[in-house]
């Protein structure tokens, strides 16, 4: 992997805004329409309403999350919801919002019609991700009932995952769909985030699904 410190969290994210605002031109450069992946989580806000405010084709760009609890975009809870909010609004609310979420009971009956529906726009150009303290990125979390179906490397886009101990069902890109983007950023910051991906480096995806996406990565860190 690709590993870039930064001395503050700030400047780690003017950085990242730059790299993919700059990841987001030259993919407009070669398709007509692209596809940007992001996070949900704590850590992607500033990123997000930099890049807001930047100058380029948004009416070009479609963005999905990277994963999804199985919740209505207005929940509080929603990746869609964080994204529309902080990412989807000034120049950007010129991008197309591609929803992980359908209005149906479960994640095993959307995940397909979701699949179905993001197919014409795969495969992802740019990629954003988190990562947990638990070595999680997007939903594919460790001992997840469903992480094995979304690390094979013939995996569906979207699949159903269940996250142990968390509150509600979810789904998720797959690790291939993941890895498979032109150009895959990882954020973290803290000292945990980062003993853990040196860790992850020395696990199997099984136990340490970020380690999927490595050899494709760059990380960006900052304490
Ligand atoms: O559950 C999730 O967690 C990760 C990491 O979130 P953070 O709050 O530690 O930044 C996030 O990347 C993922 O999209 C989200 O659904």
């Amino acid at each position: 992997m690709d590993f870039v410190e930064y001395s503050d969290a700030d400047m780690m994210m003017i950085s990242v805004a730059r790299h993919l605002s700059r990841d987001l031109r030259e993919a407009l450069a070669r398709r007509d329409r692209v596809l940007f992946a992001v996070p949900g989580g704590t850590t992607p806000g500033p990123v997000f309403d930099m890049l807001a405010a930047v100058d380029m084709e948004w009416e070009a760009v479609d963005i999905v999350p990277g994963d999804e609890r199985w919740l209505p975009e207005d929940h509080p809870r929603s990746n869609a919801g964080q994204v529309r909010a902080r990412l989807l609004r000034d120049k950007a609310a010129a991008a197309t919002l591609l929803s992980l979420w359908r209005d149906v009971p479960t994640p095993e009956e959307g995940a397909p019609l979701v699949a179905e529906a993001l197919a014409p726009h795969l495969p992802v150009d740019v990629a954003l991700v988190g990562m947990g303290t638990d070595m999680h990125t997007a939903s594919l979390f460790p001992g997840a009932e469903g992480l094995e179906a979304a690390l094979a490397s013939d995996a569906p886009a979207v699949l159903p995952i269940s996250a142990p101990g968390a509150p509600e069902p979810r789904v998720t890109l797959s690790a291939r769909i993941l890895r498979e983007a032109f150009a895959l950023h990882v954020l973290i910051t803290g000292d945990e985030k980062r003993a853990a991906i040196e860790r992850a480096q020395k696990l199997s995806p099984m136990e340490a699904p970020i380690a999927a996406l490595l050899s494709k990565a760059t990380v960006h860190w900052a304490p």
